[in-house]
This record gives structure tokens, C-alpha cells and sequence, in this order.
């Protein structure tokens, strides 16, 4: 006889993005595993909750995760499925990243008012005006193109979107993935490429998290894995945590592959963007290779820059 079919509650952020990402997961561990049964649990995270503060001063690690994290160690949900970009690299005990699945494209893209329409990022004229909340596509923004003007936005994707088209803004900045998820791809105007901005750690994959040591949980997952996925972002991550840093500060990241080695490129700019470090790694360790990098830009001057950027984070906390 087979063991009685058993119920795995699947925690999720209420977003449009969180739920559509929830859903596609659920619906593959259902197809895969089809003598269980997959419900999902949504809740409400402080990221949430706070949507007219301009996140980047806020800092804190682990807005959109926590609330999912404590049902995992109450037991009352037995994974979440998280944007793995919005997951911390470190997470609480008892916690572990489970599985890392396929990426979609990791880029970020240009979304343009209709007047815009004949540019792109590099041909923008100056003044044109560019929203974006986040920190790492400001900073290398100011970099390439100082003579564009940026303007903090916030909101979900239609909201932004809608900014956008009120005229609020020439150019907005979001991720390829999540316009592509919300069935939003005809609006991506220009994908950056990557020697322009370089993308969010983790960006484009989904990450998911269970209580360590879950056998059950942990094999079933197994089946939403993807190693080529898995070994870069193990890389990117390893580089963020050496540098120390949250999600919501100017890092950046891409990785490729050419044959079995993983190449790591990875970038630390000023919030001015008048300073930008960049340098590249390759190797097979994924682990190893974030520590790599994490030291040759260090050696660099990076450090120098984040700890300008904690202590000003800091001195805004005040
Ligand atoms: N910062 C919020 C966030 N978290 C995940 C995505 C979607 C892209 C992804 O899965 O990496 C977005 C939106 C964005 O950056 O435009």
C-alpha cells in the first residue's frame, strides 16, 4: 500500500508577482508529484506593507521574506517560493534555500512613455526623465549616462506602469523577468545589456525555501531544480554575502557559461555614480568564485564605497 497522500502548504507574498510565481510552482510540484497535494498559503510581508516609503532607505534585509519565514518555523507552511533576488543570502536558522529553479532572462529592461518610443537607453536626450527605485540600476545608470535625470518610483508593476504612462516619467527601469511573467512583455522597450547594467543577484530565478534538515520537502524539490541555474546564482550569492551586502545595495552581477566554466563578473558603484569597480572570475566552484571576486574588488576600493553607503544608511535610520 502507498503511504496516505499528504498536504504541502506553499507560503507566498499576496503580490501579482508573488502569486503568478507561486502558482507556476505549485502547478509543476502537482504535475510531478501528483499523490500530494500542493495549497498554497498567502500572507502580507513588511515589504508590504510600507509601499509609499522609497524602499532603498529602508535597508532592511529581508523585508519580503520574513512573515514567510516564522509559518516555516511554526510549521504551519512548509516552503516559500521567493523572487530569488529578494532573498537574503544569509537566512535564519532552521532555514535553508532549497532549490534554486531555471532562470528566465536576468535582464534588466528600458520601459519607455509612448513620446520615447524612438530611443534607446543610449540616445535618451538629457533630462529625459528615468524612474527607478533601486539602487544598483541608479548607480550605474549615473555612470554611463550622467546627463539623464533619475526620479525614485514605487508601487507594484501596473502602478509604475501607470506612472509611466501619465507621464510622471520619460523611462522607467524594471526587470525583464517580472514584466515578462506579468504578461507585460510587449512593453519591454529595450533589454540593458549587461556592459550597461548588470543585473540583480539572483535575478530571473526563483528561489525556494524550506526548514533544514526536511528530507521530504527537500527531495520533492528536487524536481524544480536546475543546475546550470543553480551554480551561477550560487556564485552570485557567494559574491554579495563576501561583500556583505542586502539586496538593496549597487551590486551587480552576471554569469555565464562556456562549456564548465562559469565566468563571474561583478560590480560595486558609488550611489554618485562616479566611481564603479568591475572585475571578472572563472573557475568551476561556484562558492569559491564569489569569494574571488569579492576580493579582487575589494582589493579595488569596493569596500570603501559600501561602507559609505551603510554608514549614510545608517545615519538615515537616525
Ligand atoms: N525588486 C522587486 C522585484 N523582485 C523580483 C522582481 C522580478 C524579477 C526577478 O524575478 O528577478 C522584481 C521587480 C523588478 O526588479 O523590476
Amino acid at each position: 500500500m502507498s503511504a496516505p497522500s499528504s498536504t504541502i502548504r506553499i507560503g507566498s507574498r499576496k503580490s501579482q508577482l508573488a502569486l503568478v510565481q507561486t502558482h507556476w510552482v505549485q502547478g509543476e510540484l502537482q504535475r510531478l508529484y501528483p499523490d500530494h497535494t500542493f495549497e498554497v498559503c498567502t500572507m502580507s510581508t513588511q515589504g508590504d506593507n510600507i509601499l509609499d516609503v522609497a524602499l532603498a532607505k529602508i535597508g532592511d534585509k529581508g523585508l519580503f521574506t520574513k512573515e514567510l519565514e516564522v509559518s516555516m518555523l511554526k510549521q504551519e507552511t512548509d516552503l516559500a517560493v521567493h523572487s530569488l533576488k529578494d532573498l537574503p543570502t544569509m537566512l535564519p536558522e532552521g532555514l535553508g534555500l532549497g532549490v534554486i529553479t531555471e532562470r528566465v532572462d536576468p535582464a534588466d529592461a528600458l520601459v519607455v512613455h509612448a513620446d520615447y518610443q524612438e530611443y534607446k537607453i543610449e540616445t535618451l536626450p538629457a533630462g529625459s526623465v528615468i524612474g527607478t527605485s533601486s539602487l544598483r540600476r541608479l548607480a550605474q545608470l549615473r555612470y554611463h549616462y550622467p546627463h539623464l535625470e533619475f526620479k525614485d518610483i514605487r508601487g507594484n508593476l501596473n502602478t509604475r506602469l501607470g506612472k509611466l504612462d501619465a507621464g510622471e516619467y520619460d523611462g522607467i527601469i524594471l526587470a525583464v523577468a517580472g514584466l515578462q511573467r506579468l504578461d507585460f512583455g510587449d512593453r519591454i522597450h529595450q533589454a540593458i545589456p549587461a556592459e550597461i547594467s548588470l543585473h540583480a543577484v539572483g535575478q530571473g530565478a526563483l528561489g525556494i525555501e524550506c526548514r533544514e534538515g526536511d528530507e521530504e520537502i527537500l527531495s520533492i524539490l528536487q524536481g524544480l531544480a536546475h543546475q546550470p541555474s543553480t551554480l551561477r546564482c550560487l556564485a552570485e550569492r557567494s559574491f554579495l554575502r563576501e561583500l556583505e551586502g542586502g539586496c538593496q545595495v549597487p551590486i551587480g552581477v552576471n554569469t555565464s557559461f562556456e562549456g564548465d566554466q562559469l565566468t563571474l563578473v561583478g560590480m560595486v558603484a558609488s550611489l554618485d555614480g562616479k566611481r564603479l569597480i568591475k572585475d571578472q572570475v572563472t573557475g568551476t566552484d561556484p562558492e569559491a568564485l564569489g569569494s574571488e571576486l569579492a576580493a579582487k574588488v575589494r582589493e579595488q576600493g569596493a569596500q570603501e564605497i559600501l561602507d559609505e553607503i551603510f554608514a549614510e544608511a545608517r545615519q538615515n535610520a537616525q
